[in-house]
């Protein structure tokens, strides 16, 4: 099976590198000022300009604002927008303005969580599985917490979708193996303290998806 993997929260050349060296297929900025991974648009599309073709550089945004949309595409050339914290409807209304591919966030903590995805059906282009963070938490993701994995087994996906939430290189073989994703989206788990991404831990990560 081949599965791909997003390294997601990256703010630095070196472990930037470090993802793309080791095969990531997609990249990911957090355009979220409360987060210890934010960048700034002037960061974002330094970060942007070594990224090849090939790898997809999704933005990641809680509820934006269309200017934050705006400045944070033309900066870093967005492959893909990743939103949190948005309606269905939202959600549609920024693919049909940015004209690129959507990927919803879905937080899941119980097997009635997974009826929220069917509502994203022709507003989003992929599905994030993500964990439910606890409702005062300061962010929507990025916290480290993983779901139940089977709650995800015999689901009838009605859309592309990614698995992420609380992935590491010692857990992520296992979440495949049980929920049957085939791309996965780690941030935390490939960090050494928060915001801090670690180039060790980010190889160990894809070289444990790359053997899958
Ligand atoms: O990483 C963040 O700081 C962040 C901020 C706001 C929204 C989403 C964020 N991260 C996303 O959370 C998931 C899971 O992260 P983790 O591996 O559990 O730390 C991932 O999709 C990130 O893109």
């Amino acid at each position: 099976m081949t599965v791909t993997a997003k390294i997601c929260g990256l703010s630095t050349a070196e472990t930037l590198d470090a993802a793309i060296a080791g095969g990531a297929s997609h990249v990911g900025f957090v355009f979220f000022p409360p987060s210890p991974r934010h960048v700034t648009f002037e960061q974002a599309g330094a970060l942007a300009g070594r990224v090849p073709r090939q790898v997809g550089k999704v933005g990641v945004f809680v509820d934006p604002a269309d200017s934050l949309l705006d400045q944070a595409i033309r900066a870093t050339r967005l492959d893909a927008i990743q939103l949190h914290r948005v309606t269905p409807e939202r959600a549609a209304e920024i693919g049909r303005q940015t004209r690129l591919p959507v990927w919803g966030a879905v937080a899941v903590k119980t097997r009635a969580d997974l009826d929220g995805v069917n509502a994203l059906r022709g507003a989003v282009q992929r599905v994030l599985y993500d964990a439910k963070v606890p409702e005062d938490a300061k962010l929507p993701g990025g916290m480290g917490l993983r779901f139940d994995w089977t709650l995800l087994q015999g689901f009838a996906h009605p859309l592309p979708w990614a698995l992420s939430g609380g992935l590491d290189a010692e857990n992520v073989a296992e979440a495949v193996q049980v929920s049957g994703a085939k791309l996965v989206d780690v941030s935390s788990g490939i960090e050494s303290a928060p915001g801090i991404k670690d180039t060790v831990k980010i190889a160990a990560f894809l070289k444990t998806v790359a053997a899958l």
